[in-house]
């Protein structure tokens, strides 16, 4: 269930309770609750994911009040001075500078995100802290937008909607605003996990003829649920017909889809990113988008975010930019929040987190 913004804040209000011990409380109670470890909460999470640690009884926490503006880093590295564990999203780094501010009582950090090209892993590492992450929950919500977004692009539905509204809809016309349709198409597949996975399973009953991936290695197991092909990039460039991006950003995957890769694309292609704006050489893609090297590309992730409206990608009719919103269902972002919640719960416990990424 999703709480109205009202509701939320009285929900953080309860949640924050035991930091600001207040004189309804026993002196016993006040001792017992300042021993809890202390934990901070970099932004507004949904409430599922504030109910848990509220109830658990196990953590005393403060958050940061807004989901509109995030925590400004210097308040972010007062906060975190002395904490015990750490709930962040993707918009706070997490690297050496701040780590040192916390301090070395810092034992785990939890994030509310699949991505972590956020976190400095091998200061996270160096320091022995443990780190959570959410994978798997969002798959469905994001495989749904990455799917909207494919067909909002290579059908035209935003110029389509644009022109209906602004007088553009003359008579009916043979070619007007026609666009490609994912019937006997080749789809390929950048770096395969389960999300690209679940992408290839919603494309499947539009009659899709080929799926082809490519990634470091074969992922067999993972293809065969989807009877995917492993391809070259050179061959993925190649044969696609849409191109879904779907990697994390590493230092391996930064800027990957680059002139060289859509100097290889079919002009008739649509390019879809849905994982990391990083993962893209922009102005690269700019040109080949202007140029009509390719067709027309979906983005949900841009460098850097929010994209500037100023932005030359936005001048382009075959550009469809949305801001960061694949995950964003009310279910998958609460779940985020609770399997966020329970990492670190579990973390400070010296438990195996749910989730937890090897460093
Ligand atoms: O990394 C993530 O979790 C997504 O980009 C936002 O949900």
């Amino acid at each position: 269930m999703w709480y109205g913004r009202v509701a939320l804040r009285r929900l953080q209000r309860i949640a924050v309770a035991p930091l600001s011990v207040g004189s309804s409380l026993t002196r016993a109670a006040q001792r017992e609750m300042s021993s809890l470890p202390r934990v901070y909460i970099t932004r507004q999470i949904p409430p599922e994911g504030l109910r848990i640690l509220r109830e658990s009884g196990q953590v005393q926490f403060d958050i940061w009040d807004s989901d509109d503006v995030p925590v400004p880093r210097k308040e972010l590295l007062k906060k975190v001075k002395g904490v015990d564990g750490l709930v962040c999203v993707l918009t706070e780094k997490i690297d050496a500078e701040l780590l040192d501010a916390a301090g070395p009582n810092l034992k785990v950090l939890s994030t509310m995100s699949v991505g972590f090209d956020h976190l400095s892993l091998e200061e996270l590492k160096k320091r022995r802290i443990r780190v959570g992450y959410t994978p798997d929950v969002l798959t469905d919500a994001v495989a749904e937008l990455t799917v909207a977004l494919l067909l909002t692009t290579s059908r035209r539905l935003v110029e389509a909607t644009h022109e209906a509204k602004t007088g553009g809809w003359g008579t009916w016309r043979t070619l007007w605003l026609c666009g490609y349709e994912l019937a006997n198409s080749t789809v390929g597949i950048l770096g395969l996990g389960r999300i690209g996975v679940a992408i290839a399973e919603r494309l499947k009953p539009f009659k899709v003829k080929k799926f082809i991936y490519t990634d470091v290695a074969p992922r067999p197991e993972l293809a065969r649920m989807i009877d995917a092909e492993y391809v070259s990039m050179d061959e993925l460039a190649r044969q696609s017909d849409f191109l879904a991006v779907c990697c994390a950003l590493t230092p391996e995957t930064k800027e990957i889809c680059n002139k060289d890769l859509f100097s290889k694309m079919k002009n008739t292609s649509i390019f879809i990113n849905t994982s990391r704006g990083g993962v893209v050489h922009q102005e690269d893609l700019y040109e080949a988008l202007s140029s009509g090297q390719i067709a027309g590309a979906g983005l949900d992730v841009t460098v850097p975010e929010p994209l500037p409206t100023s932005h030359p990608l936005f001048t382009l009719k075959n550009c469809v930019i949305l801001p960061h919103i694949a995950s964003a269902s009310y279910t998958t972002r609460n779940a985020m929040s609770a399997l966020a919640a329970n990492n670190l719960l579990l973390g400070l416990k010296g438990e195996p987190m749910i989730k937890e990424l090897k460093l």
